[in-house]
Order: C-alpha cells, then structure tokens, then sequence
C-alpha cells in the first residue's frame, strides 16, 4: 500500500508562512481496515492545498522537513523520479504535442515497451479519449482538456495521484460524469489519490475521507459524515454543507444564556453543567436541521415576522432567508412543512446543535466543561 507522510513540513512563499508545520499521513493509521481510500484535501481558497500537492510532488522544495512516499523520504528525488503523477488545476498539457504524443512522454518511465503499451490503452480507455489522440490542446474544449490529462495521469502509471480541482470551470453533466469516472479510476488501482477542491458538496460525493486544511495545516481528518455530523471548528463547519451552517453569537454566565439577537431562545440546563464565568460562544445549526412545524422538544428557536422572510424554491425544499442581528439566516424547509403563521418559528432539537468558543473557534463537546 502507497502511504505518504508530511512531516513538520514549513513552506514560505513570497515572504509570507504559507506551510506552518504541517504534519500528516494519508491514509492515516486508523484506516487500516480501507487501505485504499480516496482522500479529499478541502479547504478555502488560498489556505495552500496546491502548495500541498506541489510539496507531495516534488515540484516546489519545503523549507523544512520530510516528505515520505511508501515509506521512502523523497525530499532530494527530483519530481520526475518521484512515483507520483498529478492533474493541474490549470492545465499542464504541453501545447507543442499531440494528446497520443503527451501520453507517450508520460509513459515513458514504464521500462518494458509491451507494459508501456498497454498502460497507454488503458489510460485511452477508461478516459474515453480515442477520437481526440491525434489533436493537439488547443483544439479541445475544457472537459476534454481535463479528461486527456486524466489520461496522462494514469498513463504514468504512479501509485500517487494528485488531482488539483479536477473538476472545476466544467459545467453540471460533465462534471458529473468525471467526477464517476475518476471514482471508478481509483477503485480500479492500487494506490493513493489526493483530490483537492473547495467544493464541500464535491468533497461529501467523493471522499472516503476528507481531510481539511485551514492556515496551512489539516485541521480535521475524518470520513465525510463526521465532518458533517461534528466538525471540529467554525472555519471546519463552514467547509461542508450548502447553504452553509447558519452561526448566532451568545453569551453563557452560570445558566443563562444571552443571544445577540433577541429573536433567539436557547432552552436552559442543557448540555453543559460546569461553568463559573461569563464565556462567548457561538452556536451552529445547519439550514436543513430547521423545521417549522415544533415537535415540542425543539431545544432553540428563532421566532421573526413572515414578511421578514424570503422564499425560494429548491427542487422539494423552500430556502428560507432572513437577516438575524445583521447576520445572514437560512432555513432549509421541505415544502409541505412550510407554516403560515406569523411569526414564523423555527426550531431546531439539541442533537442538531453544534457548540464552538467563540475565541478559539474550535468545538465544545457537549458534556465539556465550560469552565476556564
Ligand atoms: N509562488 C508564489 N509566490 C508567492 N505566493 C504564493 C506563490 N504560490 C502561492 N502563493 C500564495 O500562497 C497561498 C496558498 O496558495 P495555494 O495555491 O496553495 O492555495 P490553495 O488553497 O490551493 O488555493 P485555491 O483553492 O485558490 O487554488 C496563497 O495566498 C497564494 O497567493
């Protein structure tokens, strides 16, 4: 099995820490059971998953520490050498080269020429790129860029692939078509496939685990529904769901809790029993954890006058949006349990509510102390 290990990995560009210490093992230790997962690498643009990927490949050299490979440390082998192959966000084709020639280059490292040749068919194959061999670049249209450089990439036949948003700039079918095949790409081989996106549905539809990255490090490394279900800080919440999870600041002192919206009702008592000073927190609720109708055990409530909401319809769902204390609300609502009352109440139950200080952003489990 190809594992690759970053370790205490420093990267600086243009003056600025870009890579701060960045330590990490796909697939982890844990996932033993799944020896071949496939790993999305999420986060907001510009927090450095591409430097990431740069590092892994051995295109851009770390400041400080190790890059491992099955268990190699690759730091001083020069990206040609190294078992790795990548998909560029944008693409890195060579313009000069038809498709069938850029597959012959990248082959080229497969030493026996009847094993080259049939890594090139296979390539054309699961790619579907038959019709476009003898064309060069630049008389292809987006996907098929994508698609031909899929191909490169599984021609070279590495045991790492890197994907850098594979999928971006394609619209909706083609996406969807790609984003399959590059599914069924992976559980095809052997080995270890980083995607990398900012797209959090894109991350929930692919991964078997999704690692997130904020500020140049990974935050959280879990299987998509436990980045859903308890995302270990505000900036990880953000990253899953659409529309993003809704966030309302208040305030905790002894058993009272204060929202800087009044709209908000919190029930009391509940879930964390030990707290002796005042403490900011932020309370999360995901749009689709809303409903209207109360079941009685609703644990928040949000009450605000009907003509303060605006509808729109998505697919069998109403989004539901307003403006609580200047902040951004939405609701995500099934149609047949939209109210007609006025005030609308929304209410949420406490297993859909998720906890974070408001400080450090990072996750409060419920049980947790809140004491300093
Ligand atoms: N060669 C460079 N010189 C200076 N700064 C750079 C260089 N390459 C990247 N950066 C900066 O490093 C940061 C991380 O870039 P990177 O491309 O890794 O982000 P990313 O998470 O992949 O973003 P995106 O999702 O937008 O592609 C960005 O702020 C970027 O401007």
């Amino acid at each position: 099995m190809s594992h690759v290990e970053l370790r205490d990995i420093h990267s600086m560009l243009g003056g600025v820490d870009i890579i701060k210490g960045l330590n990490f093992r796909f697939p982890s230790e844990n996932a033993a059971q799944d020896s071949n997962p496939y790993i999305v690498l999420l986060g907001a643009s510009g927090c450095g998953k591409s430097t990431m990927l740069r590092i892994i490949a051995g295109l851009l050299k770390p400041d400080s520490g190790e890059v491992v490979i099955s268990g190699k440390d690759v730091c001083g082998v020069p990206s040609r050498k190294r078992d790795v192959s990548m998909v560029f966000q944008h693409d890195a084709l060579y313009p000069h080269l038809t498709i069938s020639q850029s597959l012959d280059l990248s082959a080229r490292r497969i030493a026996d020429a009847e094993g080259r040749k049939a890594q090139i068919e296979r390539a054309i194959e699961l790619t579907g790129i038959a019709p476009l061999l003898q064309r060069r670049p630049d008389r292809l249209s987006g996907g098929e860029i994508r698609r031909a450089s899929i191909a490169k990439m599984i021609a070279r036949k590495a045991t790492v692939r890197l994907l850098d948003e594979p999928l971006s700039a394609l619209d909706g079918p083609v996406r969807q078509v790609l984003a399959r095949d590059l599914r069924l790409l992976h559980d095809d081989q052997l080995g270890t496939t980083i995607h990398v996106t900012h797209d959090g549905n894109e991350a929930m539809r692919m991964a078997d685990a999704i690692a997130v990255m904020d500020n140049g490090v990974i935050v959280q490394f879990a299987p998509p529904t436990e980045i859903y279900d308890r995302p270990a800080s505000i900036n990880v919440a953000r990253t899953i769901g659409s529309p993003m999870m809704n966030f309302f600041a208040a305030s905790i002192d002894r058993d009272r809790w204060t929202f800087q919206s009044p709209a908000i009702q919190l029930d009391t008592g509940f879930p964390f029993s030990s707290f002796r000073t005042q403490r900011e927190i932020v309370v999360g609720v995901r749009p689709e954890h809303f409903e209207m109708q109360s079941s009685g055990d609703a644990a928040l409530r949000i009450s605000m006058p009907a003509n303060e909401v605006a509808h729109s319809r998505v697919s069998e769902s109403t989004e539901m949006t307003s403006l609580l204390d200047r902040e951004a609300f939405t609701a995500v609502i099934s149609r047949q349990a939209v109210a007609s009352s006025d005030p609308f109440v929304f209410s949420a139950s406490q297993e859909d509510l998720h906890f974070f200080d408001a400080d450090t952003g990072l996750r409060i489990e419920s049980g947790e102390s809140l004491a300093r």
